[in-house]
């Protein structure tokens, strides 16, 4: 029997966010969640600390969904207006509530009803106070949610917002209902499929959604199909469909949060024998071998965004997060800005800044005075892991383990990849799916600055409308060439 569904919508309020001056992370987050819940998401809905509305909306979705839920406007001062709002749209008044008034005693340390603390204290009449439990504890929240009707209301700062519903998420878990999902990556334009994707549509209408999104960045598919449905066999179903029906080799392997599989870097060893299982491998070993020699706060991963310095900071995460299995401290990159760098280039070392949890160590100008910087400010660094292969100038004579030269400030420079090939560096991040910097993409195969680095000529063709364009980097044939985009004076 089909059983009316389970539906949520959430209003966010804040004047913050619709000022641009607060990215809304809530409503994601509670998407998310619910989602894994069983729960349908509606409507999302975003307005302003203005009583009218609030009272408009929360009455409106109160009517229409199962679950609402809002985010923010709870708090002590004039702005926070959602207790109001939510009476207001329930026609009832507020009214101040013992137990809160004692907690407020107790976080405040006033019960003076007029005071602005204790605005928090008076919610609508028919309030339900919840309490969680904590999933890490075990033990009861200090603070309840307030429930009205079927209106849940959530504080808006972010941490506290999701440490409150995974406290209390079995509240919305609709038993009745478990999406079942499916991800397809295809590396085709959505134009070139949507003939595929409309026949689908068709055929599993009403028992498979199918979500169609492209991605004009990532560099390892076009377009992300999502299939989704309450039976796991008309999901397979649709799949097998699909993998028929779409231009053979599109749907390509992809693995969105390599992060989490960072093990895979060690089954990369199960493959078999080649040059490049043995490059890994010998990689691995340096890296252990520093993980032995070093502790994690005196070692930092020389990282400027590049190719090789990107395989070399995932390896070093892979092999820090199993020798410390709960890797609490944040591992630290030393990034020194080259003159007029690439914005493609910053915005990668931002991003994988944020991917990896990384402790910037970030120094302007020549690589040497930023070095002896380093030495005053982060006197507990000994060594740098760096992303060098012999191939680069003055490299040939580097060993796993050098110091730097004696008139440069020394610390032990480790190299992981020295005998890595181009190609090796490619099919390391491309078999594990790592992010690398756009430019690659775009026929770079070697990064300096903006002033002297050019796409690689040997990637350029001319496409069917006759405009030049060039490969990509990974599929730059002969590798000598490597170097061909960077000017000779470098
Ligand atoms: C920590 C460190 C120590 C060095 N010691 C010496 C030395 O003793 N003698 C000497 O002659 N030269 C030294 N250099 C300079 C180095 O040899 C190269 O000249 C320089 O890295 C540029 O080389 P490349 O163009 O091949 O760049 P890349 O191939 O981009 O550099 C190789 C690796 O160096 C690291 N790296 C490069 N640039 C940066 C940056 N801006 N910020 C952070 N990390 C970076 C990365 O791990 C990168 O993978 C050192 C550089 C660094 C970062
Ligand atoms: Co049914
Ligand atoms: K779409
Ligand atoms: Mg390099």
């Amino acid at each position: 029997m089909d059983q009316p569904e389970c539906t949520a919508g959430i209003i966010v309020i804040g004047d913050e966010i619709l000022k641009g001056q607060t990215t809304d992370t809530n409503s994601h987050f509670l998407c998310t969640r619910l989602f894994s819940l069983g729960v349908r998401v509606k409507k999302v809905s975003i307005i302003g600390d203005d009583l009218d509305l609030i009272a408009k909306e929360v009455a409106e979705f109160s009517n229409k969904f199962t679950h609402v839920i809002t985010s923010g406007g709870i708090g002590p001062t004039h702005d926070d207006l959602t207790f109001e709002g939510v009476a207001r749209a329930f026609g009832e008044p507020l009214v101040p509530h013992p137990e809160l008034i004692k907690l407020c005693q107790t976080f405040f340390g006033t019960d003076d009803l007029d005071s602005p603390k204790l605005k928090m204290a008076k919610i609508p009449q028919s309030s339900r106070l919840q309490y969680g439990i904590s999933k890490t504890t075990g033990s009861k929240t200090k603070y309840p949610l307030v429930i009205v009707k079927n209106v849940y209301l959530f504080p808006g700062v972010p941490s506290i917002l999701e440490n409150a519903f995974v406290a209390l998420e079995d509240l919305f878990k609709n038993d009745q209902a478990h999406f079942h999902t499916q991800e397809l990556y295809v590396d085709r334009d959505e134009i070139s499929i949507a003939g595929v994707l409309g026949e689908a549509e068709q055929l599993f209408l009403k028992r498979v959604v199918l979500g169609s999104y492209p991605d004009f960045n990532n560099s390892y598919y076009k377009v992300k199909l999502t299939l989704e449905s309450e039976s796991l066999e008309h999901v397979l179903e649709l799949e097998k469909y699909l993998v028929k029906s779409l231009p053979e080799g599109s749907i390509v392997p992809y693995d969105p949060d390599p992060l989490l599989h960072s093990e895979r870097v060690y089954s990369l060893l199960e493959k078999e024998d080649s040059p490049f299982v043995s490059s890994v491998a010998k990689a691995i070993e340096v890296i252990e071998e520093s993980l032995n020699r070093y502790s994690l706060d005196e070692i930092c991963v020389g990282f400027n965004g590049g190719k090789d310095c990107t395989a070399i900071l995932h390896l070093y995460y892979a092999i820090a997060k199993k020798k410390y299995s709960n890797l609490n401290t944040k591992l630290k990159a030393l990034y020194i800005t080259s003159k007029s760098p690439f914005p493609e280039v910053e915005q990668f070392i931002q991003s994988s800044r944020d991917r990896y949890q990384l402790e910037m160590l970030h120094f302007d100008g020549r690589i040497q005075d930023s070095l002896s910087q380093m030495k005053k400010q982060y006197p507990e660094i000994k060594a740098v892991v760096m992303g060098t292969r012999k191939t680069d100038p003055w490299s040939a004579h580097l060993e796993s383990f050098s110091m730097t030269d004696p008139d440069w400030p020394q610390y032990m420079r480790i190299n992981p990849i020295l005998d890595w090939s181009f190609r090796d560096v490619w099919e390391f991040l491309r078999s594990l799916c790592l992010p690398y910097c756009s430019l690659y993409d775009r026929g770079f195969t070697s990064l300096g600055s903006m002033n002297n680095t050019h796409p690689n000529p040997q990637l350029r063709y001319i496409d069917n409308r006759g405009i030049m364009r060039y490969k990509a980097a990974f599929l730059l044939a002969d590798e000598s060439e490597e170097r061909n985009g960077r000017d000779r004076t470098i």
